[in-house]
């Protein structure tokens, strides 16, 4: 199997109207699943866009499948989920319809559907236990099932790199587990993913390895962390502001 880097972000920084991301290293190689933890505002979601050329680096480089940034042309290779995007939002797209728009970017101009799309938007849909809803309204569907309709649009485009913020925010812990396992077999397939969240809950198995953004810099790239004291407790949702004898916590918001 090649173990060729993916991503590699090189003394990555960001700024909007203040510095939020500062010398960032990371590289994921293929087949790694890679979990990106840090409280609220650490920079999580800065760091995967930037990755992505979605928000401009002040200083350093990134490389996606060995080709720099500002060369990479094959964007099809890569999945993005983005955060909280409510796929209904009043647009009136079936669950089908919008799985099948990951499969846009595969098909030539004036691009028919083939039987390739029609398998790939149902393989997308079964794996993420959507199947018998895909004739039904984004709209109709619960805010946990819309972030799985986009899941499987991302799925369905069948890249090699799957890049998801907060995948399970919101997601009830069935479909967590759907998910854990619909990443298992992504992987199998050969696919690589960088993912942002929370709470890992039943994805942990799933994560190869795992990186801490603290204040805007990396504070830890290795095995999961453990999570201690009452963050390891179930349920707790990290949403509390912290009494300020509350020890510092990596792991949780803050
Ligand atoms: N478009 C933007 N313009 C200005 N500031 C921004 C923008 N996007 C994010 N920020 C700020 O940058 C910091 C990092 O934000 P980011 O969304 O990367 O954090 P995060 O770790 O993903 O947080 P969360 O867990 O809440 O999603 C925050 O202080 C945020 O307010």
């Amino acid at each position: 199997m090649s173990t060729s880097p993916v991503l590699v972000i090189r003394h990555g920084a960001v700024a909007y109207d203040r510095p939020v991301l500062r010398d960032v290293n990371l590289t994921v190689t293929s087949g790694e699943v890679v979990a990106v933890l840090g409280a609220n505002g650490s920079g999580k979601s800065t760091m995967i866009r930037a990755a992505l050329g979605l928000v401009p680096l002040a200083e350093g480089e990134v490389e996606l499948f060995g080709t720099p940034l500002r060369r990479f042309r094959e964007r099809r290779r890569i999945g993005y989920v983005p955060q909280r995007l409510g796929a209904g939002g009043g647009v009136p797209a079936t669950v089908g319809e919008v799985v099948g728009s990951g499969r846009l970017a595969r098909r030539g101009f004036p691009g028919r559907r083939t039987a390739e799309d029609r398998q790939a938007v149902a393989g997308a849909l079964a794996a993420v236990g959507l199947t018998d809803r895909a004739n039904d309204p984004v709209a109709s569907l619960s805010g946990g099932q819309q972030q799985r309709t986009l899941i499987a649009r991302a799925l369905a485009g069948q890249p090699d790199l799957l890049v998801l913020d907060e995948p399970t925010a919101g997601v009830d812990a069935a479909s967590q587990e759907a998910f854990a396992d619909a990443l298992r077999d992504f992987v199998a397939r050969g696919g690589t993913v960088l993912l942002v969240a929370h709470e890992l809950g039943p994805l942990q198995p799933v994560i190869t390895r795992a990186v801490v953004v603290h204040d805007g810099v990396i504070a830890h790239d290795g095995p999961v962390p453990h999570p201690s004291g009452h963050h390891a407790e179930p349920g707790h949702d990290h949403v509390h502001p912290h009494a300020p004898q509350d020890p510092p916590s990596i792991w949780g918001r803050e």
